[in-house]
């Protein structure tokens, strides 16, 4: 097996998915993860939350903290109505290169900008940098150092309004101690907590939704 894993999965999906149909690359990404190689995309049961979330939200401003290989951005494009935005921040360049493939091979690249770096250098240029008010529905899947210092960025930089959503993955495992007990705590956040299980893998996880009350 030459290269990487992630390189792996773009060809056995440029194999076997439709160009142009972002369910059949959910499908294929999820059929290489349970079939050939374990890889950290949200999966195809914490997958179903996600959808059922994002329908209720329907956003039409999405950040996405973690692109990795493109999964989850092409599972929630696929779900927005015309006009929605995503923009999805991932550190590792190598990652960002085949989220991007994913992406346009998905046909989802009018929706979706990858943008490649941190977190904490993205996030406050939003605003200014690429014309975002306010985010309808942030999605948390980066690195568990992160998700609280990032979440306070948000609230920080004035990005969270009455009714954002945060949506965050591997609340139980890896697990995100700190986060969970901010927003449950805070005061300034109604959460939910959707029970399933690492993705590919019979090990317990879950999703936490966390709705802004807004600032007062
Ligand atoms: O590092 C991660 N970032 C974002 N999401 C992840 C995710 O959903 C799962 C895991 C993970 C799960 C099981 C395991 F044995 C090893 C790593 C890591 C990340
Ligand atoms: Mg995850």
């Amino acid at each position: 097996m030459e290269g990487l894993k992630e390189q792996r999965m773009l060809d056995f999906v440029v194999e076997n998915a439709v160009r142009g149909d972002p369910q059949s690359v959910v499908d294929t990404i999820d059929n290489f993860c349970r079939n050939k190689e374990w890889a950290m995309n949200v999966g195809d049961e914490k997958g179903l939350i996600l959808d059922e979330v994002v329908k209720e939200t329907d956003p039409l401003m999405v950040v996405e903290l973690g692109t990795y290989c493109g999964y989850s951005a092409v599972r929630i494009a696929r779900l927005l109505k015309p006009g929605a935005r995503i923009l999805t921040m991932e550190m590792n360049p190598v990652h960002a290169s085949v989220a991007r493939q994913m992406i346009e091979f998905a046909g989802v690249n009018n929706t979706v900008h990858v943008l490649e770096g941190s977190t904490a250098d993205f996030i406050p240029q939003l605003k200014q940098n690429y014309g975002v008010d306010t985010l309808d529905f942030v999605f948390l899947d980066h690195w568990k150092d992160r998700y609280l210092i990032d979440t306070k960025l948000l609230e920080e930089c004035q990005l969270l309004r009455k009714g954002s959503v945060l949506l965050a993955d591997n609340v139980v495992y890896p697990g995100i101690p700190d986060f969970l007990e901010h927003v449950r705590t805070c005061g300034r956040y109604d959460c939910t907590n959707y029970p399933s299980r690492v993705q590919y893998m019979n090990k317990e996880d879950a999703l936490e939704k966390a709705v802004f009350k807004g600032c007062l």
